[in-house]
């Protein structure tokens, strides 16, 4: 009898684009969970168990194995240095992280920037040579340039539409992001064959939809 595999999956823009990639793959799952405020999903009939997360934490349950997989992005792999398996790159929910000013950006003497990523932007900045101080901000970070907080951001880019509308530019592009399927290490070992079959399962589909 093969064995349950226990899924970290993130709510919200991700989960749209896996449900998809799932589906598209031949395997039946709910294709949105916005509805539900149920956080534990019992899939028995495709051997899964779904655990709702916030896009962040994902990486944090499959390293402590409470999950044995998860999908994430690799935005959040970056910021969040965790132990786990990356598997495959699904390539969806496609963006990149940049660095983000007003059109009239100058260097000055202290430099702020403010950023959801704290880690990557503060790693970045460092290895430019660039002293910065990095203020750390958990949504709507195009604000902080506007209102005189931080000079720059760090943040992602999927159209555009954020920038021009707030007369922002893009001054450097510093990763291609996409979802990621990552693994427990150990569950990896203990679940291989299931975690190996849904990984070739949804390879055979990557980039098709
Ligand atoms: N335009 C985009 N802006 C931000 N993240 C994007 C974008 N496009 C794709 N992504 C991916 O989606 C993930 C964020 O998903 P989502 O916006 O649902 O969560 P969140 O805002 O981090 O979560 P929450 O609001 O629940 O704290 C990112 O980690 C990134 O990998
Ligand atoms: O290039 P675009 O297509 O405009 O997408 C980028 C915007 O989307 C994300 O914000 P989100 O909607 O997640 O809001 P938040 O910043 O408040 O989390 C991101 O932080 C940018 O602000």
């Amino acid at each position: 009898m093969s064995e349950m595999i226990k899924v970290a999956m993130p709510k919200g823009r991700i989960y749209k684009k896996a449900s998809a990639l799932f589906r598209e793959a031949g395997i039946d799952i709910p294709d949105d969970v916005d509805e539900t405020r149920k956080l534990v999903i019992p899939l028995p009939e495709i051997g899964m168990e779904f655990i709702l997360a916030k896009p962040v934490d994902v990486p944090t349950y499959v390293e402590y194995g409470v999950a044995d997989i998860g999908i994430v992005g690799k935005d959040v792999l970056l910021e969040e240095d965790r132990d786990v398996y990356e598997l495959l790159d699904l390539g969806i929910a496609r963006c990149r992280m940049s660095v983000i000013a007003l059109p009239d950006w100058q260097p000055g003497i202290h430099q702020r920037v403010a950023t959801k990523y704290p880690n990557v932007a503060s790693r970045y900045f460092r290895e430019q040579g660039q002293q910065v101080e990095v203020i750390k901000l958990n949504g709507s970070i195009e604000l902080a340039p506007l209102i005189g907080l931080a000079d720059r951001i760090v943040d992602m880019v999927e159209t555009g539409q954020t920038l021009r509308e707030n007369g922002l530019v893009e001054t450097e592009s510093l990763f291609e992001i996409t979802s990621r399927l990552v693994a427990n290490r150990v569950s990896y070992r203990m679940k291989n064959a299931e975690i190996q079959a849904l990984c070739d399962t949804l390879a055979s589909v990557i980039g098709k939809e």
